[in-house]
C-alpha cells in the first residue's frame, strides 16, 4: 500500500533531519525565534482593532468561517496516484494568485519524495503572502510540529489513521500550546469519533480513500451528518480531495460544510482567480 511506502520514507527523513539538528536543538531556536512578523499581518486581515501582536487563540478557525463555505487552495506539485500535476511549478505566484482569488488559506504540500514537496516553499510562501499557511505533511513525530512551527507555519496535518489515538491527543494539544492549529484528517466515523475525542476542533474529512485513491464527496455529507449537534456546533468542518466543479461547491455549502481543501483541479487551471470564481458561481 502506497501510504506505508510513504510512511517509511517519511521515517527516514525524519532521521536525517534529527541528525543534522536534535529536538532539544529545534527547540532552542524556536525559543529564539519571534513570530511577530506573521502575527501581525494576520492580525491586521483579521480587522483586529487591539494594538497587541499577540493572535487571538482561535484565529485560524476565524478565518476559515466565513458567510459561505471557505476555500483552502493547496499548492501541490505531484501526488502518488496522478504523479506530476504541475510543469511551471511557480509556487509563490501560485500562492498569490489564491490570496487574490480570495482564499481563506492555503496549504502546502512539504513531503519531498511522493508529492515533490518542500519545506522552503512553506517558509517562502508564508513570506509572501497575508493569509494562513497549514503545512500538509506526514506527522509522525512531535519533531514535525515544533519544525512547522519553526517554519511559519499557521496550521499542521494530522492524520487520524496514521497516529495512535493517544499520540493524536498528545499533538493536538502540542499543537494549539505552540499556537498553530491542527487540521486533524478524518476518513470514517471510527475517525471522526476519535478526532473528536482527542481534542479536535477542526475535522478534515477526506473524500479520497488513502488506500486505493478512490473519492467520493458524499463521504463528508455522510460523516458530517453523524456528529451529534451540540459538538457540530463547536467544530468546524473541512471537506477534503477530490473537489472539481461549482455543483460539488454547492452541494457542500447547502450541506453547511464549512470549508474545502482544494488542490489538483485548482493547480490544474491556467487562471486560478477565474477557476476560484467559476467554482463559487452557484453559491
Ligand atoms: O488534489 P485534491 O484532490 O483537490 O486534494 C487536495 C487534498 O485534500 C489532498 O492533497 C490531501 C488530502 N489529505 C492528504 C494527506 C496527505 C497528502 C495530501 C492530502
Amino acid at each position: 500500500m502506497i501510504l506505508d511506502e510513504i510512511l517509511i520514507a517519511t521515517e527516514e527523513r525524519l532521521e536525517n533531519k534529527k541528525r543534522n539538528m536534535s529536538l532539544e536543538d529545534l527547540k532552542n531556536k524556536l525559543k529564539n525565534k519571534s513570530d511577530n512578523e506573521v502575527n501581525n499581518k494576520l492580525n491586521n486581515k483579521l480587522n483586529n482593532n487591539s494594538k497587541s501582536n499577540k493572535l487571538e487563540d482561535n484565529y485560524f478557525e476565524k478565518y476559515l468561517k466565513e458567510d459561505n463555505i471557505s476555500f483552502i487552495c493547496e499548492v501541490k506539485r505531484a501526488s502518488p496516484s496522478k504523479g506530476i500535476i504541475c510543469n511551471e511549478f511557480d509556487y509563490i505566484k501560485i500562492a498569490k494568485e489564491y490570496e487574490n482569488a480570495g482564499a481563506a488559506a492555503i496549504s502546502v504540500l512539504t513531503e519531498p519524495k511522493f508529492f515533490k514537496g518542500n519545506d522552503t516553499y512553506l517558509s517562502d510562501i508564508v513570506a509572501n503572502v497575508n493569509i494562513p499557511v497549514l503545512r500538509k505533511d506526514f506527522i509522525i513525530d512531535e519533531y514535525m510540529i515544533y519544525e512547522s512551527k519553526l517554519l511559519d507555519a499557521s496550521a499542521l496535518l494530522l492524520i487520524t489513521s496514521i497516529l495512535e489515538p493517544k499520540q493524536l491527543k498528545k499533538y493536538i494539544k502540542l499543537s494549539y500550546s505552540l499556537n498553530i492549529f491542527p487540521l486533524v484528517e478524518t476518513h470514517s466515523l471510527n475517525e471522526v469519533e476519535i478526532a473528536i475525542d482527542s481534542g479536535a476542533k477542526i475535522i478534515g474529512i477526506n473524500n479520497r480513500d488513502l488506500r486505493d485513491f478512490t473519492v467520493d464527496i458524499n463521504n463528508t455529507l455522510n460523516l458530517e451528518k453523524n456528529i451529534p449537534k451540540d459538538i457540530r456546533n463547536s467544530i468546524t468542518i473541512v471537506s477534503e480531495s477530490g473537489i472539481k466543479t461549482s455543483e460539488d461547491i454547492k452541494t457542500l455549502n447547502d450541506n453547511n460544510i464549512d470549508s474545502v481543501l482544494i488542490g489538483e483541479s485548482l493547480m490544474r487551471s491556467k487562471n486560478k482567480e477565474f477557476a476560484i470564481k467559476e467554482l463559487k458561481s452557484l453559491i
